[in-house]
């Protein structure tokens, strides 16, 4: 099992109640997970738990088998850098560097991910420029600031700088919510070839059903998790 969470207690600081209670939840290495719920239910939260940015107050989390709990932050960002492309739902591009840039921060990272992009392409300059031409990017927008891009652009380079390098989870954060229908398709068939030939694990959190089918398993996080859900507004 590559990610495994195992009795785990997490809550948020200052709230009274614990935002997830999860006994076990595993996913094994070249599964693809779609992971859903209602909008507050903690998918994000279990992400960053998954990916080590937080650490739980009870119970493990691990990934490749390391505990995030067991690792300082530097071995912690290490390890992170090395194992996964994470697509966040904000992007988390950095705004001034240039796309290009953008998309080869793992590769200064990690140095796995460099030797897999070296591989891959010939020199890392190299296999950025392909993630981004495969994201349908205009070479015209590599050398501007990240900031400088539209929102669905800026989502298609968080992805390319999430798959540069191959890494072995790929956990994706509403990819696709800024993106129309027929560059939402063909980004989900990218995702899906590079994960497959890179052999990676996929981790993906949608509201958008319709994306449901192509993943080999689909998981409810309040079937999983045992904290009392918020109560959703309702229009009286
Ligand atoms: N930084 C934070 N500080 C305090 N509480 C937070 C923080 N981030 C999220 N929460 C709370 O944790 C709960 C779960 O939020 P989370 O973003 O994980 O849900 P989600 O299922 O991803 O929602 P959505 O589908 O709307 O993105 C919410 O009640 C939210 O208010």
């Amino acid at each position: 099992m590559i990610l495994q969470v195992r009795d785990v207690v997490f809550r948020w600081p200052g709230q009274a109640s614990p935002c997830l209670l999860i006994d076990a939840f595993s996913v094994a290495a070249g599964e693809s997970v779609f992971l859903h719920g209602p909008s507050g239910s903690g998918k994000s939260t279990l992400l960053s738990l998954l990916a080590g940015v937080f650490l739980p107050q009870q119970g493990e989390v691990l990934l490749a088998g390391k505990r995030w709990s067991a690792m300082g932050s530097a071995a912690r960002d290490r390890h992170r850098a090395d194992q996964l492309g994470y697509i966040f739902q904000q992007f988390n591009l950095l705004p001034y560097l240039s796309v290009l840039d953008n998309v080869l921060l793992p590769c200064r990272f990690s140095t796995r991910r460099a030797q897999a992009a070296r591989q891959a392409h010939g020199t890392l300059v190299a296999s950025a420029r392909h993630w981004l031409a495969a994201m349908g990017l205009p070479e015209a927008s590599w050398q501007r600031p990240a900031r400088a891009l539209s929102v669905g652009q800026q989502q298609r380079v968080a992805a390319a700088r999430a798959l540069i390098g191959a890494p072995p989870v790929v956990i994706a954060d509403e990819p696709t919510s800024a993106l129309d229908e027929d560059r939402r398709d063909r980004f989900m068939d990218l995702l899906f070839q590079a994960c497959g030939q890179a052999g990676s694990t996929l981790v993906f959190v949608s509201h958008d059903q319709r994306l449901a089918a192509r993943f080999a398993r689909q998981v409810s996080l309040p079937a999983i998790n045992r904290a009392a859900q918020p109560q959703e507004v309702t229009e009286a």
